[in-house]
């Protein structure tokens, strides 16, 4: 049996999803060693990922996309049990991969793969790439040193490089034809999966599409499946069958890619996609509404729907009559009362109330909730907000925060505050409550 037939029997066929992922959580912990704990401080969690479920199909290549932190890497690598998962969990070809041990768990690390962004890293720079290559067949032991080299070979000219580059380093080669190794030595152990991390995003533009192209025909030719992991929505546009869009740990979106950038759902799907930089004149004029702020943190994700901080179309109480804008800052604010992050004393100061008043007379205290309007809430407010709002101000001039938010929220809370929206069953799954 030659050495290409040996790697082919080892993977049965069989129905259903090639990968399936449920519920799956990946948290880290800060404060979590021996200091912190004789400090006294508990150990603080990084909801890194926080219960995602998808499927990938047999020869399909699954885009994750977001922005920097949301937890793409993560996923790639506690999927490919390079991380212990928190909890939920993989299954690859239908077994449960954080259950296997022994010869199952070593079967599915030669079916599963990974291939890196950064070229320059991973390699080692004082192996020649040809040992870099076979290394997987040597650890494996399959076949014999030459089957062995010559496999290397075939897979070196196969990723558009040439048999004779064997015996060199990797300082001797260019960011694309590092890649190119990277992906040869991710497949030398003919997987059937390969999650491919940021595979282009250290390179020069001109030289993505080649890697992508290679990384299409690849497909093909070896029947591969793909997690493509990537914040570049031009590589997702064009490599992926199926996308699914990650915010803040949780998925909020999965389409085929055509319905996606065609008709996206989700809020923030929406901003991704207005936040690409367009050729044609008249769209690069046209009004933006581009991604407000950072992604929060994942120590202390917002409540309800993670996106609800900077989303565009947060949903207003029952039939309240008001502008999303006006909406949008009155939660803003009263976030400001709940952390007791508005500078009550500076106000106070500014309004041109003496130090030493124990009571504020009716004008004094006007000229307290007119001077926090004016510094804390940037907003024109409509007449129909006043009272409940100014009630609440005058509320920080004792300082009852708690009683003052509680009366903000009586009035402007949402669903997108208090719920968390979960990922709809249907042909375009998306996670908003707009969408019920
Ligand atoms: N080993 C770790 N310890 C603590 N926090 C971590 C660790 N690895 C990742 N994180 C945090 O988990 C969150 C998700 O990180 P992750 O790298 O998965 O995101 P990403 O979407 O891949 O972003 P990027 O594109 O920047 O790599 C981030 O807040 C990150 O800081």
């Amino acid at each position: 049996m030659s050495l290409k037939d040996t790697l082919r029997s080892a993977q049965p066929e069989s129905s259903g999803p090639l990968v399936e992922v449920r519920n799956l959580e990946k948290h880290f912990y800060d404060n979590d060693n021996i200091i912190d704990r004789l400090l006294g401080n508990g150990p603080v969690s990084i909801r890194a990922v926080d219960g995602i479920s998808f499927n990938i199909h047999r020869g399909e290549t699954l885009g994750l996309v977001g922005e920097s932190g949301c937890g793409k890497s993560t996923t790639g690598e506690t999927v490919l049990r390079l991380q212990e998962a928190t909890d939920g969990s993989v299954q690859f070809r239908g077994d449960r991969v954080f259950e296997m041990n022994g010869d199952d768990l070593s079967e599915f690390r030669r079916n599963a793969q990974v291939v890196f962004q950064d070229p320059y890293t991973s390699l080692d720079p004082r192996v020649p790439v040809g040992q870099t290559v076979r290394e997987a067949l040597d650890i494996h032991n399959i076949g014999t040193k030459t089957e062995r080299n010559e496999r290397v070979r075939d897979l070196l000219e196969r990723v558009g490089l040439s048999e004779d580059q064997f015996d060199r380093y990797p300082s001797e080669f260019s960011g694309g034809q590092r890649q190119r190794i990277g992906i040869a030595r991710a497949l030398a152990l003919n997987p059937d999966f390969l999650v491919l991390d940021e595979p282009t995003s250290a390179l020069d533009v001109s030289v993505q599409a080649q890697i992508l192209n290679l990384l299409a025909d690849l497909q093909e030719e070896f029947e591969l499946t793909y997690l493509l992991i990537s914040h570049d929505l031009s590589v997702i546009r064009h490599i992926c069958d199926r996308v699914a869009v990650m915010y803040l740990g949780e998925i909020a979106e999965i389409a085929d890619v055509d319905t996606l950038f065609e008709s996206p759902k989700h809020p923030y799907t929406k901003a991704l996609l207005e936040s690409v930089p367009r050729a044609e004149t008249a769209e690069r004029d046209r009004d933006i509404e581009t991604l407000q702020g950072d992604v929060p943190s994942p120590r202390n994700p917002p409540s309800g729907c993670r996106f609800r901080t900077r989303c565009p179309e947060v949903i207003s109480p029952n039939s309240m009559d008001i502008d999303q804008h006006v909406y949008r800052e009155l939660m803003h604010f009263r976030e400001l009362v709940e952390n007791e992050e508005i500078s009550v004393h500076k106000i106070a100061q500014d309004a041109g109330i003496s130090e030493s008043a124990t009571e504020l007379d009716s004008r004094e205290q006007k000229a307290f909730v007119e001077t926090v309007k004016d510094e804390v809430l940037d907003i024109e407010l409509p007449s129909s907000h006043e009272s409940t709002v100014n009630d609440a101000i005058a509320h920080l001039v004792d300082e009852e925060w708690e009683r003052a938010a509680t009366e903000l929220r009586s009035e402007y809370e949402s669903i997108c505050e208090t719920s968390n929206p979960q990922l709809t069953d249907d042909e375009q799954p998306v996670a908003c409550h707009l969408y019920k």
